[in-house]
């Protein structure tokens, strides 16, 4: 991974925690109210997808009376990626200089927030991770734990990323990091944009760390997790893997010194 090279870092702007939500409403006001605890100085943006369970407007409300707290409101549920994509959008159009991913149901701890922080001074991207030392994840069941460490290992060894938690979705991101990933061609729809961002920045050379993170299962409500979103990511990642090291051989083809292809 990118070492940083001894780059000095530009100074944090203000930083805007993105909280993706679909039927979000047992664990709304708790999140938002923890971030605020967390990182008073930061914003919030619930990014919804129309949740049926009213969990667009219960973050309204808490909008109202809070003018960190922002909702954007989308037409229906188009996956974790196209959410975050919008999320990003709005945070730069207003100029945020920090664009935090965080999921709504406390799996990932606001409280944690700081570090993730104090290491972006040093780092063009955080990942919040669980599987370096130090990171652990709480009330996971064993398959989940096992489909997760399996996704993040398939992902690194055929992307060629070194990076422990690819699949993770506690982020911190410098606003000059997302506008080098060419997010206009991300299609990822599911988990797998966590992989394809990841992937990204470790291409274009960024330097990225790893912060070790407790990762506590949902106590309420339901993860969306899906068969869908597993065969989406198997997919994607594979033909990156595949379409990666077919483009390196067709390469090396063209250099041979006697011309051939
Ligand atoms: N707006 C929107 N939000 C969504 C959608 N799908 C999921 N979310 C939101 O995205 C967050 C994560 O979804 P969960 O369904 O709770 O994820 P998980 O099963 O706990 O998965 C965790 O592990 C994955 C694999 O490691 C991670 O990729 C993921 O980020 C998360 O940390 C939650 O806030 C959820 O409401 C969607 O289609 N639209």
């Amino acid at each position: 991974m990118n070492d940083g090279g001894g780059r000095t870092f530009g100074p944090l702007g203000t930083a805007l925690v993105i909280i993706p939500t679909y039927n979000e409403a047992e664990n709304i006001e708790s999140i938002v109210g923890r971030v605020r605890a967390a990182v008073p100085e930061a914003h919030i943006l619930v990014a919804d997808d129309n949740s049926p369970d009213g969990t667009g407007k219960l973050a309204d409300a808490l909008a109202a009376d809070d003018e960190h707290v922002h909702v954007l409101h989308r037409t229906g549920k188009e996956g974790l990626g196209a959410a975050y994509l919008a999320g990003f959008a709005w945070g730069m159009e207003h100029g945020y200089g920090v664009l935090v991913e965080m999921d709504a149901d406390g799996s990932h701890q606001p409280e944690e927030l700081p570090r993730l922080l104090t290491a972006l001074k040093g780092a063009d991207l955080v990942l919040g991770s669980r599987w370096v030392p130090g990171g652990r994840v709480v009330n996971w069941p064993k398959s989940r734990e096992f489909l997760s460490r399996g996704g993040s290992t398939y992902s690194r060894l055929l992307l060629d990323v070194p990076i422990r938690d690819v699949t993770g979705g506690f982020r911190a991101f410098r606003r000059e990091t997302l506008e080098g990933l060419g997010l206009d061609e991300v299609a990822s729809q599911g988990y797998c944009f966590q992989v394809d961002l990841a992937r990204r920045a470790v291409k274009a050379g960024y330097h990225v760390v790893e912060v070790p993170i407790t990762f506590v299962e949902r106590e309420l409500g339901d993860s969306k997790m899906s068969k869908d979103i597993v065969v989406e990511a198997l997919w994607r990642v594979t033909t990156w893997g595949v379409g990666e090291r077919v483009g390196k051989v067709v390469g090396r083809r063209g250099s041979r010194p006697d011309g051939r292809p």
